[in-house]
Order: structure tokens, then C-alpha cells, then sequence
């Protein structure tokens, strides 16, 4: 019996599960610079995911301060002030944003601009347009005093606070700023800026090491002999997983099962996790399965199409200190849209969720452009455009046509016992357009 996709993805999260304990352990926090977001990604705190909880270690605000342009003045003074019979007041002293607390005599207007202190004594802002004028009178040279008599008047009564913004109505001081866990995205940093906040303790990311495996292998860009292939499951392989909030060690085995156990035992302690590609199926070399099944890696096959061939478990190796680990193993198959497919599958969803990110793709019902038909007994998912009217187009199924994945926009879910399906008919899709 194949295992069935949704079986596949469940046993691969049961597999991943204790690593979530392990980033949680605060002896592996790292302790990150703030700095805005201002750094390259991977040095500054953007992207991580906070460790230990923030709680704010000041008011926001931390006094009170103007929202508007406007005349602080006390409400009281304007009780009886109505279209009807405006009431006069005395312009005061003007306050800018960054000046110090002034005073604010009773029965006068100060002249407040936005984010100015509120001068003592006053209780609320009306803004510039409902006073009358609705303009700042000449301010002087030094934009602080407006000429002795003049004055401004009001035809309605402020709310007691209008337009104030009062101390700690953002956070208050000793308040919780941001719970452990949330990833640290351009609100989360600014939050922390505004409360002075210059370090925090983050999760370590996931550690994965990413072994390609295949003899026809070269680097891009390094000349190609005779039946030789450039590499491009370590390019995808390691963008998807950064993608996902991992960090990655590389490496690319010959085929050759000692190599294999060599590169996997020298990360032993150093990684959460190994992915490899390639040598999983029913061939004559198949160094991953040979290498791995007898260190206790299971392989199988699953009813899904590309992606059949998986290999999932716990390979023990030794360390380099002597000591036998288990180390976590999600074998994918070589075919690059096969392991990108089972990326997307099986590790994506996992490792997103434990970066604090949207684990799922955004999902949508869409129709078909034209017919299709799949196998009946796999689940198949197709690389698919949308048409003009939205209705999708979907790509042809060979697991080698990576050219025509990095064009499309949607994964196409064509699920078991599907087999036929008319154009029309609607199809689970997922948007990989982001
Ligand atoms: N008799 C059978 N043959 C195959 C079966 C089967 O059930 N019976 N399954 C097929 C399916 S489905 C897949 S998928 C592949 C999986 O093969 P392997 O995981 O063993 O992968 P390889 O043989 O090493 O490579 C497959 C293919 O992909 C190319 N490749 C490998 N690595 C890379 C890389 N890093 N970058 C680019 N291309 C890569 C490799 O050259 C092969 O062409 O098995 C089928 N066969
Ligand atoms: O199942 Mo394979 O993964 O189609 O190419």
C-alpha cells in the first residue's frame, strides 16, 4: 500500500515536532540588535522570532501630547460657547514637538503642534480649522509669541481630552510590548525603537543541512563533460528553505555511501535537521537509500505525483566526539520539480510555522481553461498561469520541466480518483506568485 500524501505530511511533522521544543530552549536565544531593520537581513533583528517576551520599560507616549495642529485650551473655558456666540480667548505661548512642558494659563489658547507637549493646566487640542481664525496668527521671529491682543475664538466647546494623546494609551510602562514567539516584522521593530528598546533575545533558526547527491552533478557555471548536469536542487533547495527561516549548510555528495555518511556525521550536533536529493528510487545506485536506510531511515513510496519516493526517519551517526545521535532525515527525490513539489508539501508548512511566518499558501477554487486528466490512484499536483479570465491553465506533469515551474503563478491540486476532469470544472489551487 502507498502512503497517502496527507500520511506523508503527518509523519513528517511528527519528525520535525521535537525541534520546535529545541528552538524554544533559551540557552540557544540569540541576542540581536534592534537597529530598525536598518542592516542586512540575517545581522538585525528583522525576520527573527522573539525568544523571551518585551515588556515595555517606558509610557508610550510618555506624556502627554497634541494629535492636531491646533490651540490647547481647558474645555471649561469654552463651556458656554456655541455658533451663535463664539467665545474669545488670548493667544498664549506657541509648544512645538520637542519642546519642553510649558504652562498654559487659564482662560487663553496656546498655539500646539502635533506631538508638542500638552502645557500644564490645559485639557484638550481643538484643531486650527474650528477655530477662528482657522490659521496660526504671526508668531514673531521666533514662532513662539503671537503679538500682545490677539486673540482666537471658538464656537463650540472641546470634549475634556480631545486630541490629547494621554501617557502609556500606546503601551504602558511595564506592559507587555511583545509576547515570545512573534516574528519581528517592520510594526514589531518600530514598536521596540519607540520604546528604546536596542536588543532582544531571538530564536536561533532552524539549522538544516542540505545535501544534493548524484556523480552527474557540477556547479552552475562550471563546464559540463558528457552526461553531466548542472546543480540546481541546492540553488532551490537552499532558497526555499532561507525562504522558510532556515539557515543552511550545504553540501554536495558524490555518489558514494561513505562520502554520504561522512557529510551527514561531520554536521552531527551543528544541525536540526538534513534534507537530501536524489538517489531514493528503485535504481541501481541509490546512495541515499543505500547509505541511509541502514542507519535507520525509512523509505516509501507515496501516492503522489511528482514526489512519489520520499525517505523520512532518524539516521544514527556518530559524532565527531564519539557520541551516537539521531539526526532527523527528510529524503526527497532527485528530479528538481519533485523535490521542489515536496518542499512545498512536506517542509514548507512545518519550517514556516516554527519562523513565526504564514505556513500555508494562500488557496483558491478556480475553474479549468481546458481539460485535464491525472492518475487516479495519486494525488497530482500540476505548475499552472491563470488566463485572461482568471481560469487556470495547467502545465504538462514531467518532473523534469522545471523551466515551465519557474513561470507559473499556482500549484494545481489534482487529488486521488480525480482521473478526468472537463474544462469548467473547478480545481484546489495554490498561489505561488508571491
Ligand atoms: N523503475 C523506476 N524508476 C523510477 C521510479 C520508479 O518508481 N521506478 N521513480 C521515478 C520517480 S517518480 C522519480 S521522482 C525519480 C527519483 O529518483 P531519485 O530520487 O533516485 O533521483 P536521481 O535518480 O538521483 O535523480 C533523478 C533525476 O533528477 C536529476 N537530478 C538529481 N539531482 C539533481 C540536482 N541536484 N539538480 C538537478 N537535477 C538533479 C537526475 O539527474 C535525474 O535526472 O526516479 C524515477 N525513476
Ligand atoms: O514522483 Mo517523481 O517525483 O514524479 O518525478
Amino acid at each position: 500500500m502507498m502512503r497517502t500524501f496527507a500520511e506523508h505530511q503527518h509523519a513528517v511533522r511528527e519528525l520535525l515536532a521535537p525541534i520546535r521544543g529545541a528552538l524554544d530552549e533559551p540557552a540557544g536565544f540569540e541576542h540581536v540588535a534592534v537597529l530598525d531593520g536598518r542592516t542586512d537581513p540575517g545581522t538585525s533583528a528583522l525576520g527573527r522570532v522573539l525568544g523571551l517576551p518585551v515588556d515595555s520599560p517606558m509610557d508610550l507616549p510618555s506624556f502627554a501630547n497634541s494629535q492636531m495642529d491646533g490651540y490647547a485650551v481647558r474645555s471649561a473655558d469654552l463651556a458656554g460657547a456655541h455658533p451663535g456666540a463664539p467665545v474669545s480667548l488670548p493667544v498664549g505661548p506657541t509648544s512645538a514637538a520637542g519642546d519642553p512642558l510649558g504652562r498654559h494659563a487659564p482662560g487663553t489658547a496656546s498655539p500646539v503642534m502635533t506631538g508638542a507637549p500638552i502645557p500644564l493646566g490645559a485639557d484638550s487640542v481643538v484643531p486650527i480649522e474650528a477655530a477662528d481664525p482657522p490659521r496660526f496668527p504671526d508668531l514673531g521671529a521666533d514662532r513662539r509669541d503671537a503679538a500682545a491682543g490677539t486673540s482666537v475664538a471658538f464656537d463650540r466647546p472641546p470634549r475634556p481630552g480631545a486630541f490629547v494623546r494621554g501617557i502609556g494609551t500606546d503601551v504602558a510602562r511595564g506592559e507587555r510590548l511583545l509576547p515570545a514567539g512573534i516574528r519581528l516584522g517592520p510594526a514589531q521593530l518600530g514598536a521596540l525603537a519607540a520604546a528604546g528598546v536596542t536588543t532582544v533575545a531571538v530564536r536561533r533558526p532552524v539549522s538544516v543541512l542540505l545535501v544534493s547527491t548524484g556523480h552527474e552533478l557540477r556547479a552552475p557555471g562550471e563546464r559540463l563533460e558528457s552526461g553531466q548536469i548542472h546543480d540546481a536542487n541546492t540553488t532551490m533547495l537552499a532558497a526555499a528553505l532561507r525562504e522558510s527561516g532556515a539557515r543552511v549548510r550545504e553540501a554536495v555528495a558524490p555518489d558514494d555511501t561513505s562520502t554520504l555518511v561522512s557529510a551527514i556525521a561531520a554536521s552531527a550536533g551543528l544541525v536540526d535537521l538534513v534534507v537530501t536529493t536524489g538517489g531514493v528510487s528503485e535504481g541501481a545506485f541509490e546512495v541515499v537509500r543505500e547509505a541511509l536506510a541502514p542507519l535507520g531511515v525509512g523509505f516509501t513510496k507515496v501516492a503522489l505525483q511528482p514526489g512519489g519516493p520520499q525517505g523520512i526517519g532518524l539516521a544514527r551517526v556518530a559524532r565527531p566526539d564519539g557520541d551516537d545521535v539521531a539526526l532527523p532525515v527528510v529524503a526527497f527525490p532527485g528530479n528538481p520539480v519533485s523535490a521542489l513539489v515536496s518542499f512545498e508539501l512536506f517542509l514548507r508548512p512545518v519550517l514556516r510555522a516554527f519562523a513565526g511566518l504564514t505556513p500555508d499558501r494562500p488557496r483558491a477554487r478556480l475553474r479549468l481553461a481546458h481539460d485535464v486528466s491525472s492518475p487516479l490512484d495519486k494525488h497530482q499536483v500540476r505548475r499552472g498561469v491563470l488566463d485572461g479570465d482568471g481560469d487556470v491553465e495547467v502545465g504538462a506533469p514531467s518532473s523534469h520541466l522545471l523551466h515551465a515551474y519557474a513561470n507559473a503563478t499556482v500549484l494545481v491540486h489534482l487529488p486521488v480518483g480525480v482521473g478526468e476532469l472537463p474544462a469548467g470544472a473547478h480545481v484546489d489551487v495554490w498561489r505561488i506568485d508571491d
